[in-house]
């Protein structure tokens, strides 16, 4: 459904993504990996069109639609288009209940005229937020504040959506959590995930496919399992190697 081709961007002089290629496919969970500093949130930038690119090309054709390119679209077009987007922090409004960040986030993707409830997609994926929903939001856990970020970005059934680091600080029953939700949006609700996190054995489970950025570049893409037959990928994600696939 997103496809990058020989994606190229620069900071003024500063070239950091050199020729990527990528592909989501639809109904799937992929994810990048690649040591710090390495243009893991750049190349989320360009696709969100926060950053222009210099080269390239990105086709967006979500199933039974018509492909269109996404590299002259504003950002907030490209929502509109489906794609939405959790920051880096579980950003969310952190003074408001749990249930008005909720409808804050529903109310910003319809017209303000329809009934302000709860869509079945929250009811069903984050039963443990609707226990919550009357608690201040900055008050929840570390793993339900995610929760809340993410149910905000799928409350209004985008078709993509991109994860900056969604397991940072995630206890294991919270990681377990998000594993399973993450699984039913992509199976169930048909919203595709494309995210970014260095733990690789959270992305071993949640995600279908990975590319591996290293210095701008994708020098190794696979299955989740293939995460496991190369070695070495935790020393290259934690910057301590350099690749030997290329
Ligand atoms: N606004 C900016 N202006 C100039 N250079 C930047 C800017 N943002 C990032 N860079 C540089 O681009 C390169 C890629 O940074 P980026 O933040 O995309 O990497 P990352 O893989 O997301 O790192 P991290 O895992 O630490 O978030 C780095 O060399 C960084 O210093």
């Amino acid at each position: 459904m997103l496809q990058l081709r020989e994606i190229n961007q620069a900071y003024d002089n500063h070239h950091t993504l050199w020729d990527i290629n990528l592909e989501v496919a639809q109904n799937s969970c992929s994810a990048i990996v690649g040591q710090h500093g390495t243009g893991k949130t750049t190349l989320f930038h360009c696709i969100l069109g926060f950053l222009p690119i210099m080269s390239g090309e990105m086709t967006w054709q979500p199933k039974n639609t018509l492909p269109c390119s996404l590299i002259s679209l504003p950002s907030q077009q490209r929502t509109q288009l489906g794609i939405n987007y959790v920051a880096q922090g579980s950003p969310i409004f952190s003074q408001l209940s749990v249930e008005d960040n909720l409808l804050v986030a529903l109310k910003a993707g319809q017209p303000s005229d329809r009934p302000a409830a709860l869509p079945t997609i929250i009811r069903e994926l984050f039963p443990a937020l609707l226990v919550q929903r009357h608690q201040r939001s900055g008050a929840l856990t570390k793993g339900l504040q995610g929760q809340l970020a993410l149910a905000r970005a799928v409350i209004t059934h985008p078709k993509l959506v991109l994860l900056d680091e969604p397991s940072e600080g995630l206890s294991a029953s919270e990681e377990d959590q998000l594993v399973s939700i993450i699984a039913t949006l992509t199976q169930r609700h048909n919203i595709s995930v494309l995210l970014m996190d260095n733990n690789l054995a959270f992305v071993r489970r949640v995600a279908d496919t990975f590319t591996l950025l290293h210095h701008g570049r994708s020098v190794l893409t696979g299955t989740a399992a293939d995460l496991l037959r190369f070695g070495g990928i935790e020393t290259l994600v934690a910057g301590t190697s350099t690749p030997r696939v290329m």
